[in-house]
């Protein structure tokens, strides 16, 4: 189809190119690249190393002569965070000054299934991927960028209001439903890899390195069942090494939040070590849901923490428990960023 003319125009430049062109391309990056990569790990200066990739179509993001280097058309600004597999940076576009968000990946570990799955994605609750480019040895992923994440509130706030818990959770499970309609499971759904909006009003899903694309009967098609994602936040079957698939994402949310409500991780306040075999074999964490919290939000979480997958609500039932929690309470009334509330330790 096209998408095999545009590999052959891709190769050796960065062009502006249509999502769909991502997934084909890195495949083959990945496989050619990994050989070129061993004599290319002694290159380092910028204008030796191969520079070919595809920022889609993007007004704001301007590769020069069909090139897009760091250090010359874009340069990195503050450090954010370890990311999966790879580091996040700040970053500009020296020409337009547009600001955005990096990932460098070192190529051996790269899994293309962050662009395949992230580039077939377009949704006001998930981050929009701009583009990629191999450089050298390394692959580098352009965001959009975000102000901050979950995570870092939660961390400011010791723990988050109910309400504000709940708007958050529905957002999420808004994204979730969108994943499954797209047939993509997620695998590390956690407050770090939720994205704030300046006014903490809005929230979206980013860091597609553990995705997975799922079949038509929504079980993975990666066929592998290694253990993904961060641990307080597996869902049952993944530390079983089940069969996975979108109800993965439902349990880790609810996770999340218990995260946001407590202010801490759970398992972690019971249990220190080889969480998995807790997981597998512990009753789900309902001792953790705060008792001060709605019984609707206490449903919620009964819900979705159903260690039988096929038992656990869907995404869209979830979202639709959450809402009517979200009402109970008096709808979303706390700001985003607000007094610091001491964490619940174990009562
Ligand atoms: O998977 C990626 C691919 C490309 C990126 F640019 C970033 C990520 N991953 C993450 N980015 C963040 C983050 C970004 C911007 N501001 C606060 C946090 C948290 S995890």
């Amino acid at each position: 189809g096209d998408c095999s003319l545009a590999l052959a125009g891709l190769r050796g430049s960065v062009s502006q190119g249509d999502p769909c062109y991502a997934r084909p391309f890195f495949n083959a990056v990945e496989r050619d690249a990994r050989e070129e990569a061993d004599e290319l790990d002694e290159l380092s200066a910028a204008d030796s190393v191969s520079n070919e990739g595809i920022i889609f179509y993007n007004d704001k993001i301007q590769p020069v002569d069909s090139e897009y280097k760091e250090g010359r058309e874009f340069i990195l600004s503050n450090f954010i965070k370890e990311g999966s597999y790879g580091e996040v940076h700040s970053a500009q576009d020296v020409n337009t000054g547009f600001r955005f968000a990096v990932k460098k990946i070192a190529l051996k570990r790269f899994s293309s299934e962050e662009v395949g799955a992230w580039s077939a994605l377009r949704s006001p609750c998930v981050v929009e991927l701009f583009g990629v480019i191999r450089e050298g040895t390394n692959v580098v992923l352009f965001m959009d960028h975000k102000s901050g994440s979950l995570g870092q509130l939660i961390a400011e706030r010791g723990r988050l209001p109910e309400d504000l818990s709940l708007h958050y959770h529905s957002q999420v499970l808004t994204g979730l439903e969108y994943l499954v309609k797209k047939k993509v499971v997620h695998l590390d759904i956690k407050a770090d890899n939720v994205l704030l909006s300046e006014d903490g009003r809005d929230s979206f899903l980013c860091d597609f390195g553990h995705a997975e694309r799922l079949d038509n009967q929504g079980q993975s098609l990666s066929g592998s069942n290694d253990m993904k994602g961060t641990e307080t936040h597996m869902a049952p079957e993944i530390v079983k090494g089940e069969p996975r698939g979108a109800k993965a994402d439902v349990w880790s949310s609810c996770c999340m939040l218990l995260h946001a409500l407590n202010g801490c991780q759970p398992w972690t306040r019971y249990y220190t070590c080889r969480l998995y075999l807790k997981i597998a074999d512990e009753p789900p964490p309902l001792r953790e849901i705060p008792p001060d919290c709605s019984p609707l939000t206490a449903e919620v979480l009964k819900a979705g923490l159903q260690k039988d997958p096929v038992k656990r609500a869907s995404a869209s039932d979830l979202k639709e428990k959450a809402l009517r929690a979200l009402k109970e309470v008096g709808g979303l009334t706390s700001p985003a960023r607000g007094p610091h509330t001491e964490p619940l330790y174990v009562v």
